[in-house]
């Protein structure tokens, strides 16, 4: 036992050269140097929660090197950051002419990988063959598939062959052999699982999804994203790139991340759920168009994004919203949510001992503040569950928004000029504040609610009516235009929702990932 605990020491050749080779339990870490350096001594370290596999070398080379001095050797594989939070699988061979030192070198690593009790071991991958630029099941089998089977992964695939296809399989499917459910796609890829998993743990536990209050029951399976789509948003929100192998990776080494989820009902009827942008007016707009032009991939948010600039439609309606205790950070706090954030922890300490009092039937001591009612005329309003970082704007449509501490950050884009709201629209790209600006407020809430001025029903009624009657161009107040823009519609995680009249509500660390938030500095 006490052996087990202590430090393997050797030299080891690592291409040509002598090295020192420790591996540490009690770091736990594998490292080894250079015993004679040509230039300054290097010391490389792997914690051991980064080894993806070690491997025996097979004598495959059958150089003469080896066949001479009969040489034995093993491969540790592990995760190496590259650049900005993008990571590769990188590789060491380890040479010894001991074969029973090699063999006492690969039992030792792999005992100390069987203590990496968080890993994946069964997945069920779900691959979205339709979505981004139709290269999800390509992504899937030359990227990832072999960094899988190289980690001991087995898998069950499912190559979707409708939309709704995984949502629905995950109602049946015996999940209790999984150790976690992967979708590889875009967002509404990922929207899909989620719906799945947390439909099918309300079923289980005779939860009322129509219940606007009910409390939902967590899920316990987590979800691993391959990012496939065309926007991203929720991998890169959570790992901070758009990267296959790079969230591979943080699959296979078990990672963890909390994240909260929105529930979106109209009139006590569930709609959708949503974790990255609830989006009314321009991102709706941006949807509704871009559906129509999917045959140019992810480049159809630019061209509608364009269009419906040009457009430039606002809509009026009243927001409620009840505001998130101080505690819990501000919008347009400086610092971002990160690894370990310490208001998500807070937030898990919380939710943990509101499940217990639920389950005890205990009563309720949230204060849940007062409600705040704003009236107006909106270019957008935007609910945003994590920051909505992606490509497009690497800090998001709220920067400082958190991953788990059960808020939403509620953005209202009042009527503006073209000017000012493309100056708003700028600052998402660049280093500016897009909140200061007079027609932008923003908010942290845990709940609100939106009505449009006009009936829902007044959209479909008129619509044709009116367009017999009125000629297609628009001048931006609608009162006598044939378009259908009275009314805009929400943009849920890029789909769209059948209601414009909803009640949302933030639902604390409801989801589990296999990511570990945004690392500081993650360069080598
Ligand atoms: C003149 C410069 C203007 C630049 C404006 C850029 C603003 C970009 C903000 C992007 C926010 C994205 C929020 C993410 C939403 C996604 O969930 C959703 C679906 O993703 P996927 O299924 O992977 O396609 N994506 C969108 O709704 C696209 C919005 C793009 C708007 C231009
Ligand atoms: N086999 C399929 N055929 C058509 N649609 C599908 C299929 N599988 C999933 N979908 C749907 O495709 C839509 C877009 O998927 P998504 O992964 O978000 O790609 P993108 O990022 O390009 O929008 C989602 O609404 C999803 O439900
Ligand atoms: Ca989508």
């Amino acid at each position: 036992m006490e052996s087990a605990r202590r430090p393997l020491v050797s030299q080891l050749w690592v291409k040509n050269r002598r090295n020192e080779a420790v591996l540490d339990p009690e770091r736990p870490a594998l490292s080894w140097k250079e015993l004679q350096p040509k230039s300054g001594r290097v010391c490389h370290s792997v914690p051991i929660s980064e080894i993806i596999a070690v491997e025996t070398e097979q004598k495959r080379y059958n150089s003469d090197t080896w066949q001479k001095f009969n040489h034995h050797a093993f491969t540790v594989h592990y995760a190496q950051r590259a650049q900005k939070h993008c990571w590769r699988c990188s590789a060491v061979t380890f040479w010894c002419k001991d074969e029973e030192l090699c063999h006492q070198w690969i039992q030792a690593i792999k005992k100390l990988l069987e203590l990496q009790t968080s890993r994946p071991k069964h997945l069920l991958v779900y691959i979205n063959p339709y979505g981004g630029k139709q290269q999800g099941k390509q992504i899937y089998e030359q990227k990832v598939a072999p960094l899988f089977s190289l980690a001991s992964i087995t898998t069950d695939v499912i190559v979707t062959e409708r939309a709704n296809h995984a949502k629905d399989d995950l109602f049946e499917v015996n999940l209790e052999k999984y150790d976690g459910v992967i979708s590889v796609g875009g967002d509404g890829m990922f929207s899909e699982v989620m719906h799945g998993l947390i439909g099918r743990m309300q079923k289980d536990s005779s939860i009322d999804q129509n219940n606007p209050s009910a409390p939902l029951a967590p899920c316990n399976l987590r979800i691993g994203i391959i990012p496939a789509g065309s926007t991203d948003c929720i991998c890169y929100a959570t790992v901070g790139i758009n990267d296959p192998v790079t969230s591979a990776l943080h699959i296979i080494i078990g990672d963890l991340q909390h994240m909260d989820v929105c529930s979106v009902h109209h009139n006590n009827t569930f709609l959708k759920y949503s974790v990255s942008l609830l989006g009314y007016g321009f991102y709706g707009d941006v949807l509704k168009d871009s559906e129509k032009n999917r045959w140019m991939g992810p480049t159809r948010y630019d061209f509608s994004g364009f269009k419906t600039f040009l457009s430039h439609h606002y809509y009026e309606g009243t927001v409620s919203f009840q505001q998130a205790n101080q505690t819990l950070g501000s919008p347009r706090d400086k610092s971002t949510c990160q690894s370990g954030c310490y208001i998500c922890k807070q937030s898990t300490q919380e939710v943990e001992e509101k499940r217990k009092r639920h389950h005890y039937n205990l009563e309720e001591t949230e204060d849940d503040g007062d409600w705040k009612v704003i009236r107006g005329k909106f270019m957008a309003i935007n609910a945003a569950n994590m920051s909505c970082a992606c490509p497009r704007s690497p800090k998001g449509l709220s920067p400082a928004a958190h991953l788990a501490a059960g808020t939403i950050d509620l953005i209202l884009v009042r009527r503006c000029s073209r000017l000012n709201f493309l100056r708003h629209l700028v600052r998402h790209k660049n280093q500016d504040d897009q909140f200061d600006l007079a027609f932008v407020e923003v908010y942290r809430v845990k709940t609100f609610l939106f009505t449009p001025k006009h009936s829902e029903n007044e959209d479909t009624d008129n619509k044709d009516v009116r367009k017999k009657h009125f000629n297609q161009i628009c001048n931006g107040n609608h009162s006598s235009c044939g378009c259908n823009h009275v009314n805009s519609i929400w943009n849920c995680d890029g789909e769209a929702l059948d209601h414009a009249a909803v009640e949302v509500r933030v639902h604390c660390q409801l989801i589990k990932l296999f990511a570990r938030g945004i690392e500081e500095d993650s360069k080598p």
